[in-house]
C-alpha cells in the first residue's frame, strides 16, 4: 500500500431520507466514470468505526434511484460521538486507502463529519504511535470531506432543499388529500401531526400546499392573543385558554358550507413559554369549546418512507455528482486540504456552502427560539420562510381583512388561463383572488375558457369563498382553450387589427393575469405591444404554467413538476414490468415536443438508458448504434445469465422522421432477435392528476408575488406588462422584450434552456456504463488497496 489516500468512502447517517439512494449512486458512478475505487459504509458512522464497506460497481449502483431509504444502511452511533470512535473510524478509512470521504445525512451528521476532518491528522499519529497503523502510515495524505444534507426535516443553513424534504412533503400532502375527503364526509376536524423536531418547514409548506386551517411550527410559536374579538376564556370551564388556543378556537369555527378543517401541528411546536403544543392538547380545546368530532393523525415515520419524488431523484443525483466533483478538484490541486463544504441545492442547481458556518448558524436557530427571538428565528430559516409564513395567515384566513376604508372600487383584475391546461393552475388562481380581496381590490374577475370565455362575456366574480378548495385541484376550474384572439377576429380582419375586437372588454380591467404556456407568452408580448393604443391603464403578467416547461424567462412553469412525477411513476412501473420479462427494450413516449425537459429529467429521474430529444436531435445512425449498444449489453447478459431490460425515453415531436413508431420498428428490426421492444405513449395522463407539492407552492408563489407586484403597480398608477418566473428558487420578474428576445418560435421553447447542462453530466451517471467515462479526468490516481468487504 503505497499510503496515498485515493478512493473515496461515502455513507448514509441520521435519520434515513428518499434521494440518499440517488446522492450514493451519483458520488458512486461519478467515480468510477473517473476511474477511482468508491466504498460505500454500512449503516453510517458505525460501519465507519467498525470497519464494514463494500467496494462498489457499477451494477450496484443499478436500480437505487427510485428505491427509498437507504441501501447501505444508517444509524444514529454513539461510538463516533466519542474519540475514540473516531480514532477507529480513521484507521479503518486509511486502511481502505480513502482520499475522501463523503457524508450524506443531517446536520448531526455533518457536524461528525466536520469534526473527524480537523481531527484527522491528529488520529492518524495517534494510531501510529499505538501501533493500530503501520509506520509508513504517520504522513498519510489528508482526508477530504464533502458533507450532502440528506434529512426530510430542510433544517440545514444554506441551502434552499435537503435531500428527501420534498418526498416527505409528498407524503405529507398525499395524507392531508386523503384525510380531507373523510373528515368532510363526517364534518369533523383532524390535527394532523407532522415531522420536524426543531424546524416546521414540512409543517408549513404542507398547510400551504393543503390549505390547512391552521398550522403549529416550532419557530413561530403563538403571540399572546390581544384582539377582544377572540374568546381568551374557555366557553366550557371559565378557565384562562393559552393564546394559541383561544386563536384557533377563533379560527375553527365553523362557516356556511364548510364541513371539516385540518390543522397541521410540528412535532416540535410549543408556545412561547416553550411548553409543547401536542396533537393531544389541540383535540381538547376543538373538542371542548367548539365540540368538533376530532381525530388525530400523526404521520410518523411515513413521510421518511416511500420512493423519491423526481425532484429527489435528479437533484439529489445532481449533489452525488458536484460531491465527486468536488473532490477531484481538491486532489488535483493537492495540500492544503481547503475548508470542509457540503453541497447544497436551489432548485436548479447546486453549490458549495462552508460546513462549519452552516452547522453553527442551524443549530443558533433553536438558541434564538429558546432565547424568545422568534423573528430572528424566522429569518435565520432563511429569507423566504418568514414571507411564506405570513402569506400563509393570509391565505387561511376565514375570510379577508376588512380594508374598506382604503378599497379602489373602480380597480378590476382579470384571470384567465390560456394553452393546456396544467396542475398548479387553481393554486394560482386562489392565491390571486385571496391577496387581491385582502389588498381591497373590489373586482376580481374570472374569464372562462381563456379569449372563447372573454369574446362570450363568460366571466364570474372571485370571492374568498368561491376558492376556499382550489389549491389541491388539479385541471383548470376557470377551463383553458389555446384560441388566441386571432382565431376569434372577424373573418377577413387583417392581421395588424385582429386585437381590435378585444378593445371593449379588456378596457373593462385595469390589470390582466394570464397563467398559461407558450400561447400565453406570445399573446402576452402581443398585447403589451399594443396596449399604449388600445388599453393605456392597462397592465398585463404572465404567470408560466405548462407541463412541457417550455416557457422563456423562468426555470420553471407552474404544472411541469406534477407531470414529471407522473411521468416517473409510470416509468418506475414500466421498468417492473421490464425487469420480469427479460431480454426487452421499452420505448415510453412522453409530452414536451419540441421542449426536451420532460424527457431529459424523466430520463435522469428514472434511471433511463437512453433519451431522444428535439434539442439533442435524432438520425438514422444514432439510433443504430444505440441499437447496437443495446445488442452487445443484452448478449453479455444473456452470457452471465443476467436477464436484462432497457428504458428508452422521447418526446413526443422529438423528430418527424423518427416518430416512436418508428424508432420502435427500428429497434426491432435492428436488434438480430436480441430484444424485443413495446412502447408506452403516456399522453394525457401527464396533464392530470392532483397538483404535487412543488407545483402548488410555485403556484401560490408565483401568484402572489405577482398579486403584490400588481398591487405596487395600482399605487403607483403605473402599467407594465411582466413575466413572473422562479430562478434558483427565488421569484423573478422579466419584461416583455426579454420575453420576446427568449422565445425559440419556430420550436416553441426557450432559446436556452437552463437544465441542458445539468441533463449532460447527469446523463453520463445514469446510462449503463460498465467502462471509465473517457470525459473526466480529475486528479485522483487509480487506487492499490483493497477495502474491508462487506457484512
Ligand atoms: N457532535 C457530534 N460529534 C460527533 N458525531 C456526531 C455529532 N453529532 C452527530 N454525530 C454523529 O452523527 C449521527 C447522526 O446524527 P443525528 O442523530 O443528530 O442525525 P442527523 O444527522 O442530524 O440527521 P436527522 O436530521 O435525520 O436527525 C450521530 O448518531 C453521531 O454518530
Ligand atoms: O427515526 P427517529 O430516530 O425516531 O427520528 C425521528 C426524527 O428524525 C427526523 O425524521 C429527521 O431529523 C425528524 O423529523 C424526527 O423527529
Amino acid at each position: 500500500m503505497s499510503g496515498t489516500m485515493r478512493s473515496v468512502c461515502v455513507l448514509t447517517s441520521g435519520g434515513d431520507s428518499q434521494g440518499m439512494n440517488a446522492a450514493l449512486r451519483g458520488v458512486a458512478r461519478a467515480s468510477l466514470s473517473a476511474g477511482v475505487k468508491v466504498f460505500a459504509v454500512w449503516d453510517g458512522y458505525k460501519g465507519l468505526v467498525e470497519g464494514v464497506m463494500s467496494e462498489l460497481s457499477w451494477l450496484d449502483c443499478s436500480n437505487m434511484v427510485a428505491a427509498g431509504g437507504t441501501k447501505y444502511g444508517t444509524a444514529r452511533c454513539a461510538q463516533f460521538r466519542t474519540e475514540e470512535g473516531r480514532r477507529a473510524a480513521v484507521v479503518n478509512l486509511v486502511k481502505a486507502n480513502a482520499g475522501a470521504l463523503v457524508v450524506i445525512g443531517g446536520d448531526g451528521s455533518l457536524t461528525g463529519a466536520s469534526i473527524l476532518a480537523s481531527e484527522w491528522d491528529d488520529h492518524v499519529q495517534k494510531a501510529v504511535a499505538n501501533g493500530e497503523l503501520p509506520q509508513d502510515f504517520a504522513a498519510a495524505a489528508e482526508l477530504h470531506v464533502v458533507g450532502l444534507v440528506g434529512s426530510i426535516d430542510n433544517d440545514m443553513f444554506g441551502t434552499h432543499f435537503t435531500i428527501g424534504c420534498v418526498s416527505a412533503l409528498h407524503r405529507i400532502v398525499e395524507a392531508v388529500d386523503a384525510i380531507r375527503a373523510t373528515a368532510a364526509s363526517h364534518s369533523r376536524t383532524f390535527v394532523v401531526e407532522v415531522m420536524g423536531r426543531n424546524c416546521g418547514w414540512l409543517a408549513l409548506m404542507a398547510g400551504l400546499a393543503t390549505q390547512a386551517d391552521f398550522v403549529f411550527i416550532p419557530e413561530s410559536p403563538p403571540s399572546p392573543c390581544t384582539s377582544t374579538s377572540v374568546p381568551t376564556v374557555s366557553t366550557t370551564t371559565g378557565e384562562l385558554l393559552e393564546s394559541w388556543a383561544a386563536t384557533l378556537v377563533a379560527k375553527l369555527a365553523r362557516v356556511e358550507g364548510k364541513r371539516w378543517s385540518v390543522v397541521i401541528v410540528s412535532e416540535g411546536a410549543h408556545d412561547c413559554k416553550m411548553e409543547p403544543i401536542t396533537a393531544a392538547r389541540i383535540k381538547e380545546v376543538i373538542e371542548a369549546e367548539l365540540g368538533h368530532d376530532t381525530r388525530i393523525t400523526k404521520l410518523g415515520h411515513v413521510q421518511r418512507g416511500g420512493k423519491p419524488a423526481a425532484f429527489d431523484r435528479y437533484m439529489s443525483t445532481n449533489l452525488g455528482i458536484a460531491a465527486f466533483d468536488a473532490l477531484a478538484g481538491y486532489a488535483a490541486a493537492g495540500p492544503p486540504a481547503p475548508e470542509p463544504v457540503y453541497f447544497g441545492c436551489s432548485d436548479a442547481s447546486v453549490y458549495p456552502v462552508a460546513l462549519h458556518p452552516a452547522v453553527a448558524a442551524t443549530r443558533n436557530v433553536h438558541d434564538l427560539v429558546a432565547a424568545g427571538k422568534y423573528d430572528d428565528a424566522m429569518v435565520a430559516r432563511g429569507a423566504e420562510y418568514p414571507q411564506l409564513f405570513r402569506m400563509l395567515r393570509t391565505l387561511l384566513r376565514s375570510d379577508p381583512h376588512d380594508r374598506s376604508a382604503h378599497a379602489l372600487p373602480d380597480y378590476r383584475v382579470a384571470i384567465m388561463h390560456v394553452g393546456a391546461p396544467a396542475p398548479g393552475m387553481n393554486a394560482a388562481v386562489a392565491t390571486l383572488t385571496r391577496i387581491f380581496l385582502d389588498a381591497g381590490v373590489s373586482d376580481v374577475v374570472g374569464i372562462h375558457n381563456g379569449f372563447e370565455g372573454l369574446a362570450k362575456g363568460k366571466t364570474c366574480p372571485l370571492t374568498w369563498a368561491h376558492v376556499r378548495e382550489w389549491v389541491p385541484e388539479g385541471g383548470a376550474k376557470l377551463g383553458t382553450t389555446r384560441t388566441l384572439p386571432a382565431d376569434l377576429a372577424p373573418a377577413g380582419t387583417p392581421p395588424d387589427k385582429a386585437l381590435e375586437w378585444l378593445i371593449p372588454h379588456l378596457s373593462a380591467f385595469n390589470a390582466l393575469v394570464i397563467i398559461g404556456g407558450f400561447e400565453a407568452a406570445s399573446i402576452l408580448v402581443d398585447l403589451a405591444d399594443a396596449a399604449p393604443r388600445l388599453w393605456p391603464h392597462l397592465s398585463g403578467m404572465l404567470i408560466p404554467a405548462t407541463i412541457s416547461n417550455n416557457v422563456p424567462c423562468t426555470q420553471y412553469s407552474i404544472g411541469t413538476d406534477t407531470a414529471l412525477n407522473a411521468i416517473v411513476e409510470a416509468c418506475d412501473r414500466v421498468k417492473q414490468s421490464a425487469y420480469s420479462s427479460a431480454h426487452r427494450v421499452f420505448v415510453v413516449e412522453v409530452m414536451g415536443a419540441r421542449c426536451g425537459f420532460l424527457a431529459t429529467m424523466a430520463g435522469l429521474a428514472a434511471g433511463a438508458e437512453k433519451v431522444y430529444t428535439h434539442e439533442r436531435g435524432i438520425s438514422a445512425a444514432a439510433i443504430l448504434a444505440d441499437v447496437k449498444d443495446f445488442c452487445a449489453r443484452f448478449t453479455a447478459s444473456t452470457e452471465s445469465n443476467t436477464p436484462r431490460s432497457a428504458l428508452v425515453i422521447t418526446a413526443n415531436a422529438a423528430s418527424e422522421t423518427y416518430t416512436t413508431p418508428m424508432m420502435c420498428a427500428l429497434y426491432e428490426a435492428e436488434s438480430d432477435g436480441i430484444f424485443s421492444v413495446r412502447a408506452s405513449v403516456l399522453g394525457y395522463l401527464q396533464q392530470g392528476g392532483s397538483p404535487t407539492p412543488l407545483d402548488r407552492i410555485r403556484g401560490i408563489e408565483l401568484a402572489a408575488a405577482s398579486a403584490a407586484r400588481i398591487l405596487e403597480l395600482r399605487d403607483s398608477t403605473d402599467t407594465a406588462f411582466l413575466v413572473c418566473g422562479t430562478s434558483e428558487s427565488a421569484v423573478i420578474f422579466s419584461d416583455m422584450s426579454s420575453l420576446d428576445g427568449s422565445m425559440d418560435r419556430a420550436n416553441r421553447r426557450p432559446r436556452c434552456q437552463w437544465w441542458d447542462d445539468l441533463a449532460t453530466r447527469n446523463i453520463s451517471i445514469t446510462s449503463a456504463e460498465t467502462e471509465p467515462h473517457p470525459d473526466f479526468a480529475p486528479g485522483f490516481a487509480p487506487v492499490t488497496s483493497a477495502g474491508p468487504s462487506a457484512p
